[in-house]
């Protein structure tokens, strides 16, 4: 027995548009092909099952094509609602959680036991492709606690830190065997043996971009990309280079410094290019990767003038 696929009629315009597009992603099918992309998925880019749908479908595609996708995921959003349920209060400062022991073991909870496997499995739906490992495992980073500068005065995070070294041979055998690694942002404390430090995912994923020399790296958030003068809608910043970022990232505010620090590291670390991109478009990391104008805000390390 045959299977007929039901065959929608679109008009010639339409279906001349589609072609289009299809041609348009050739140059870029070509240039990134074997090539490994590190895409952050953010927390707040998760809001709805279609959306992580897409998502999902997008990365699937990207394997396909042969690329390398790497997944690395957020979960702000759900860190906050569980640590909520167990009454743990938690504060942002410079756009970082400050996190205690207690709120640690949560964080770690919800990352590597909740956000990551529901990825998994949406990803696996299509095959079984991904794999999730979390930043602890097989000395995949190593973390040191950190401080930031808030209004001259210096915080301490707790239990936060900044990746300070990459082992990515494991996630390497991965896209050897042609799984999808989906890395969740959670370090041992390379000073403190037996404690384990919160890292932001934006930076973690940075810094596995730089050590698996990435071709690119794509931040999916809430936002269209950059604004120059957030919260003005109309100032959005199309592409920008690593010299005027750093200008400007002191003046930037909450979620976006560790973002924009992740982009300014993963370009000087030798990543061709980082992209901040709407993840509350469906299917914009494909408009991203495979369009000439992509979407969002673009991050080299030189711009062509
Ligand atoms: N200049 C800016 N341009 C865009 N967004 C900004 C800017 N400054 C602050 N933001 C805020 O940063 C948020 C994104 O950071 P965050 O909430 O941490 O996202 P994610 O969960 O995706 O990591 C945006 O929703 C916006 O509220
Ligand atoms: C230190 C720090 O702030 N860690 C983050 C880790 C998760 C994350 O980065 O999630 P998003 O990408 O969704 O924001 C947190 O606790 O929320």
């Amino acid at each position: 027995m045959s299977t007929r696929i039901p065959r929608t009629p679109v008009s010639r315009e339409a279906a001349k548009g589609k072609a289009l597009t299809l041609i348009e992603s050739l140059p870029w099918l070509e240039r990134f092909r074997g090539t490994v992309m590190v895409i952050k998925y953010g927390g707040n880019a998760m809001v709805s099952p279609e959306l992580q749908r897409a998502f999902a479908e997008d990365v699937v595609y990207l394997r396909h094509v042969g690329i390398l996708p790497v997944v690395v995921h957020g979960g702000g959003p759900q860190i906050s609602s569980a640590l909520e349920r167990f009454g743990i209060e938690s504060e942002f400062r410079g756009g970082y959680r400050v996190t205690t022991r207690e709120a640690m073991d949560v964080v770690r909870m919800v990352l590597t036991g909740q956000v990551s496997r529901e990825l998994v499995s949406l990803i696996n739906r299509h095959g079984p492709l991904a794999a999730s490992v979390s930043g602890e495992d097989a000395g995949l980073f190593t973390g040191r606690r950190k401080t930031v500068q808030v209004d001259g005065e210096t915080v301490d995070l707790g239990h936060v830190g900044d990746v300070v070294s990459v082992d990515a041979s494991r996630v390497r055998r991965m896209l050897d065997a042609e799984l999808i690694p989906v890395i969740s942002s959670v370090a041992p404390d390379e000073e403190h043996p037996g404690d384990s430090l919160n890292i932001n995912a934006d930076a973690a994923a940075s810094a596995l971009a730089i050590a698996l020399q990435a071709e690119k790296l794509v931040i999916l958030t809430d936002v269209e990309g950059l604004y120059a003068n957030w919260p003005d809608r109309s100032s959005l910043i199309s592409s920008l280079d690593a010299a005027e970022l750093e200008r400007i990232l002191p003046s930037l505010a909450s979620g976006m410094i560790p973002k924009m620090q992740a982009c300014l590291d993963a370009v000087r670390g030798g990543v061709p290019k980082a992209a901040i991109i709407d993840g509350r478009d469906e299917h914009s990391m494909l408009l991203e990767v495979f369009t000439d104008d992509g979407s969002g805000t673009e991050v080299v390390e030189q711009l062509e003038r």
